[in-house]
């Protein structure tokens, strides 16, 4: 009546119009209820009676009134009840013919994979690239493999299937799919990609963004089979890579700085029950198939690739993908908890022909290895063997419980169509013929196998025909689902609905309406399709209860908060969520991506704190012992972990379990590159100790390479896509002992040289404690040395290691010599422009020495500059024009020639002191005895020449040739 009195005194026509037209109906619909079914049949007339009566009244109107209808208090309808339970129980029925269709479907797939083999070994010939021809490697059919060899001979393997170079990602996954269907019976499964480097595991595997591989398909089909199988399943996921034996994990951020704390080892442990446990491996709660995807590309930009000679972007290491997954209600399962592998395995590679050396040297031996430990293992298993020797490898060890008794293996072995790769390809078909089912001497006969594959495709039919019913009786499930769904949220009777839905069929229809309220996406609330006058005010929502009503019905666990979009469009698969997860375990062992994106995490808070009580936490599974260090972090992050508030799920059964979102722990990422696209593969290696350019004595020296190699693993880690920017911001980290270099830009001669002279060097200025500055007057000429600790002896400056012509000047310097003079002195650039000028004008020695002399005062000792300007001078013997010149004679002309030389501008000395200078040469060389900085100094000077001479033609002119000796005669 209130409301009525109020419409009343509404000034407005429409308005009143609009609050009679409620009145009426209310009033109708009142009188409607009291006089049961008959009069709500009478409903649909009065309604439309009223549309008549005022024609700007739509159909949306009419189905807005029906909303409130709807959610007035019903009255409690045995009915309702009766209806409510009769579908319960059809629910219940047909969920139990699904579980036997389960069974049944179970039975039949693990009979058709023990018919196929437990392990088996298919075979991919890659495709020909631009350029290759046709080579020796033909597939007959989808089992036989011809290698054609020498001397027109063959050879023809057998496996269970061979793919041609045209085969599709599509075709290799459908083969691959029954493994993956019984990882969700509760098999453990290992699923390989071997073969040479190049020959596309990691296409097979990882594949592109047009066609995905293995992996993302795998996780695809896992989300959908477990939606299918009526089951609440945990997915978690894990990646690691074993490089040169090492395990680590690449879903921790990589450690930025050397202050930032290393990650834990990762160590192989043997529970009782036999099964293996990685500790410390992160293991991240997934509950979708895009949340998985984003974490394993993650993990693919932190994997460790290198330019090889076969493959610009060789995998150098095992990377090794787990999904472990967990069902609490389904005793029929094999197993409650199981994993599948998915690995990637390192090219196995002839070093003799990739011509490897240094690290990629040690990864390829470290993968050959590690493939040569599989290769057995699967072997013993395939012989029954009763030692099977897992311990051989840490890949090996880590498969232990994956590889043997009730897993499914599959391996993919890769070859090359090449000729080039011949041998490389026998080797790798002679490995896959050692590890499948069926061995040399024990092939089935014809007849045996087409049995087989009689006995296999019945299977198969029924396996299909099974799936098909399934798939009906869901179908009928979910109907019934939302029938007790409609039910329950608005308390009308089965009949009740649909003369109400009936009554709607002008506009949307009714059932658009909920559902675009679950779907938040489309954030329309019923209320809002009401006119204004008649939405409920907040306290009359309270009391009609149709919004707690909606929630309630759509969506048990739903955040009173309101987010509905992030949920409809995330959630598509049932995940349990762990009742121990509470406040006394924390986020994330790795401190360093925590602190390095503190602010990021303590944003994520709030939002986790939030989220805490959705049904879509992602849980980060931890290892006991780090609890404590946990704790820690997981204080500082301010996050609390919420007890599962859904009633109906069971209790967690992993103690250590840590809650948080993979969202989050995706935010650790937030400063790389997007993660979304296909990762992108750089050749970015921790490769080599950059060192500094401070002066270091031998010992410091030592410590640093010491300190260097405890960084371990992390000196190798790949900070893969990232900015050149970045790269080079990463480089000028203050103190950080390693860093970055190109692999296609591997130091040289000269670079490693140079670093060498700058290690020895110690000038007269620097020169430490334990080193003493000699005068040696007597044999060298007023030369001043460094006598070392260990009796050694030093020039206080190493010499240039190469010669260089200034553009606009017509001879060759030593110019790395004006740099030590320069780092000697400690002299300005403006001083060091005087420097090139006087030392290389044509004046004489004494000329020089004094101009030098008046540039460094009393900084340098004039034995000293005299010193560095006879070496200059030696080394700037021949001038271009000469060498030029000497181009068109022979070594031995050289050779003899050399004496005959006309002093260049530089050489413009007087007899006396060309001898000087001379003796001064030879002497060092006897008293260094060719040990010592003096020898090395000799050295170089030889190289720098031979180069010059090589470069002109004249190879045959070695190390060995003794280029003051030349001078002497
Ligand atoms: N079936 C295929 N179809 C199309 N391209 C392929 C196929 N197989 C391999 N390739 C291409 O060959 C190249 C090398 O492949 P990939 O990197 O996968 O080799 P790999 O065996 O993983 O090498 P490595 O062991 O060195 O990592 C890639 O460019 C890849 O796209």
């Amino acid at each position: 009546m209130v409301f009525f009195s109020l419409t009343f005194s509404s000034i407005q026509t429409k308005q009143v119009s609009l609050g009679l037209c409620t009145f009426i109906f209310f009033s109708s619909f009142a009188v409607c209820r009291m006089n049961s079914r008959k009069s709500v049949q009478n409903l649909k007339e009065t309604i439309h009676s009223l549309l008549g009566f005022k024609s700007h009244l739509t159909s949306t109107w009419a189905k807005s009134v029906c909303d409130i209808i709807k959610n007035l208090p019903h009255e409690g309808s045995t009915r309702n009840k009766n209806d409510e339970s009769k579908i319960k129980e059809e629910i219940a029925a047909l969920t139990d013919s699904i579980n036997q269709l389960n069974i049944q479907r179970r039975q039949l797939l693990n009979d058709l994979l023990e018919l196929k083999g437990t392990i088996r070994v298919f075979c991919r010939v890659r495709p020909l690239t631009f350029g290759e021809n046709l080579g020796p490697v033909v597939a007959l059919d989808t089992s036989n493999l011809l290698l054609k060899l020498a001397d027109n001979k063959t050879k023809t393997y057998t496996f269970d299937k061979v793919f041609n170079p045209g085969s599709s990602q599509d075709g290799v996954f459908s083969e691959v799919e029954p493994v993956i269907k019984s990882v969700l019976d509760g098999y453990n499964a290992c699923i390989f990609a071997y073969g040479q480097t190049g020959t596309g595991k990691t296409f097979t595997m990882e594949g592109t963004s047009d066609s995905p591989g293995i992996v993302p398909r795998t996780i695809e089909t896992l989300f959908k089979q477990a939606v299918d199988s009526n089951h609440s399943f945990l997915v978690t996921f894990s990646m690691l890579e074993i490089y040169l034996g090492n395990l680590r994990d690449l879903l921790v951020p990589q450690p930025m700085r050397t202050t930032d704390p290393l990650p834990p080892c990762l160590l192989i442990q043997t529970d009782p029950k036999g099964g293996t446990r990685i500790e410390n491996l992160v293991s991240i709660q997934v509950s979708d198939f895009h949340q998985a995807l984003k974490l394993y590309r993650l993990g693919c930009q932190l994997r460790s690739t290198a330019s090889t000679n076969s493959n610009t972007t060789s995998s150098r290491s095992h990377c090794m993908i787990r999904i472990s997954i967990t069902c609490f209600d389904a005793p029929e399962r094999r197993q409650e908890t199981n994993k599948i592998w998915l690995v990637d395995l390192g090219g196995s590679e002839r070093v003799m022909k990739t011509k490897a050396c240094g690290r990629r040297l040690d990864e390829g031996k470290a993968i050959n290895l590690s493939l040569s430990a599989l290769g057995d293992v699967i072997h013993a298993l395939q012989r029954k063997k009763t030692h099977i020797p897992y311990r051989n490898s840490k890949l090996t060890q880590v498969l232990k419980d994956s590889l043997g008794e009730g897993s499914k293996t599959l391996m993919l072995v890769h070859v090359s169509p090449k000729e080039g790769d011949l041998c490389e390809t026998i080797c790798s078909l002679n490995f896959a013929e050692r590890v499948k089912s069926v061995h040399l001497g024990h092939e089935e006969s014809n007849e045996v196998r087409s049995h087989k594959e009689a006995a296999m495709k019945n299977l198969q039919q029924k396996i299909e025909k099974i799936e098909d019913e399934r798939q009906h009786l869901r179908r009928k499930i979910k109907k019934l689902n939302d029938k007790l769904e409609e039910l329950t949220r608005t308390g009308l009777s089965l009949e009740e609905q649909e003369e109400l839905s009936h009554l709607s069929n002008e506009g949307p229809p009714l059932e658009l309406a909920f559902t675009k309220n679950r779907i938040g996406n489309v954030t329309t609330s019923s209320q809002s399709q009401l006119p204004r006058f008649m939405r409920s005010t907040i306290c009359s929502r309270s009391k009609t209860g149709m919004e707690h009503q909606t929630l309630v019905g759509s969506d048990p666990c739903h955040s009173r908060r309101k987010r509905q979009s992030r949920r409809a469009e995330s959630v598509t698969f049932p995940v349990k969520n762990n009742s121990e997860c509470n406040s006394d375990h924390s986020i994330s062992r790795s401190t360093c991506a925590v602190e390095l994106n503190r602010k990021t995490s303590i944003d994520n808070d709030t939002v986790y704190s939030q989220d805490a009580s959705d049904c879509d936490i992602q849980t980060v599974v931890f290892p006991e012992q780090h609890v404590s260090q946990l704790t820690s972090n997981h204080q500082r992050m301010g996050q609390v972990s919420h007890p599962e508030k859904n009633g109906s799920r069971k209790p967690n059964k992993c103690n250590s379990t840590k809650v948080l979102k993979a969202d989050q722990w995706l935010d650790l990422y937030k400063d790389e590159p997007s993660i979304s696209g296909s990762p992108p593969r750089n050749n970015w290696v921790l490769d080599m100790p950059i060192p500094e350019k401070k002066h270091r004595s031998s010992g410091q020296k030592k410590a640093e390479i010491l300190s260097n190699e405890k960084v371990s693993i992390y000196d190798f880690a790949m900070q893969r896509n990232r900015s050149k920017k970045q790269k080079q911001a990463a480089l000028q980290v203050p103190g950080r002992p390693v860093s970055e270099r190109l692999v296609d830009k591997p130091p040289t001669l000269k670079d490693l040289f140079a670093e060498e002279s700058r290690s020895n060097f110690i000038s007269p200025t620097h020169a430490t404690k334990g080193q003493t500055m000699k005068h040696q007057e007597d044999s060298l000429d007023g030369l001043l040395i460094v006598d070392n600790r260990d009796g050694s002896l030093s020039p206080p400056d190493s010499c240039c290691d190469g010669l260089e012509q200034f553009d606009n000047d017509d001879e060759f310097y030593a110019t790395p010599m004006v740099q030590a003079v320069k780092d000697s002195v400690q002299c300005s650039d403006s001083s060091m422009t005087k420097i090139s000028r006087y030392q290389f004008s044509p004046s004489d020695l004494d000329n020089s020495i004094s101009n030098l002399q008046e540039i460094f005062g009393v900084v340098a000792q004039p034995s000293e500059l005299e010193w560095y300007h006879k070496q200059v001078m030696a080394i700037g013997l021949a001038g271009k024009e000469d060498m030029a010149a000497y181009s068109q004679s022979s070594p031995k002309e050289i050779r003899q020639n050399l004496p005959k030389l006309k002093p260049q501008r530089s050489l413009l000395i007087d007899d006396k002191k060309q001898k000087d200078l001379r003796m001064t040469l030879i002497k060092s060389q006897e008293i260094t005895q060719n040990k010592g900085a003096c020898y090395i100094l000799k050295q170089k000077v030889q190289i720098s020449w031979a180069t010059a001479l090589l470069g002109l033609g004249f190879l045959d002119l070695g190390f060995d040739h003794d280029f003051f000796n030349g001078l002497i005669l």
